[in-house]
């Protein structure tokens, strides 16, 4: 039983030049499902995926897993909306993880192939990683993130510059590692792929959770004005 969890914010909150970004966010995850982000531009969806990775200096308040930091962030990952490839083949860029990690290339080549497998690249394993299409280099990093075995992976509208076919294949897998039991949380500005992967979302407003529920009460009974405009499509600030 893994004790990275519950993640706990108490009081978190993000300054910057004399403007607060994020908080006062008061939230505990336990270590189930997937939770989706929702809320208008510059709401504060980035800043509060960076506090919960720990990559965002807090201004106030903490962040705590239920193990010391170092460790707790060996088991996580995060996926970016624009991925960076490393300029080498399709295969080197899921071998880099795993010689990070002090594991011999030998035994990191069955992973290696299984994942391209998973991912439907086997046929461009040699190809330099930065010809891909933009839903292969998607699908890449999901799988350069995975191949470690994050308990919990942060996904930051890890869809927004992808067509629909790319879309599908990328929540396919997403739904895939959900049911294997890694925690997701992510941020998606797409509400119709919000209903279709969440188990609870909350919705950011002004740097605040203005509105959270289990999906989907969420999506079909928001309790706020404000909710319900945003997920009528209308102009939310
Ligand atoms: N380093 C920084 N210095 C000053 N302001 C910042 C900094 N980082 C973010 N901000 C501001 O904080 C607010 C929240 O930004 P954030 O990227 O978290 O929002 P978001 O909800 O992810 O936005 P989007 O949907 O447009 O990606 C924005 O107004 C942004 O301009």
């Amino acid at each position: 039983m893994s004790n990275l969890f519950p993640l706990r914010l108490c009081d978190a909150q993000v300054r910057r030049r004399g403007k607060t970004i994020l908080g006062p966010v008061n939230l505990e995850l336990d270590g189930q499902g997937l939770t989706i982000i929702v809320g208008p531009n510059g709401a504060g969806k980035t800043s509060l995926l960076r506090v919960m990775h720990g990559v965002e200096r807090l201004s106030g308040g903490t962040v705590q897993w239920g193990m010391n930091d170092d460790h707790a962030r060996e088991r996580q990952a995060y996926v970016f909306q624009s991925p960076i490839m490393l300029r080498r083949s399709v295969a080197d860029n899921l071998h880099y993880p795993l010689r990070l990690s002090g594991m011999a290339r030998g035994e990191a080549s069955p992973l290696v192939a299984d994942w391209l497998a998973r991912i439907g690249l086997q046929g461009q394993r040699q190809m330099q990683a930065t010809r891909l299409s933009g839903g292969e280099r998607q699908k890449l990093a999901l799988a350069r993130a995975l191949i470690r075995q994050p308990e919990v992976l942060f996904l930051d509208e890890p869809c927004a510059n992808l067509d629909g076919r790319a879309t599908r294949e990328f929540e396919t897998l997403l739904l895939a590692t959900r049911d294997s039991g890694t925690r997701i949380v992510m941020a998606t500005h797409d509400l119709g792929q919000a209903k279709r992967l969440a188990t609870d979302a909350l919705f950011i407003l002004g740097g605040c959770i203005h509105e959270s529920a289990a999906a989907p009460a969420f999506f079909e009974t928001p309790q706020t004005p404000e909710l319900a405009s945003f997920l009528r499509g209308d102009i939310v600030e």
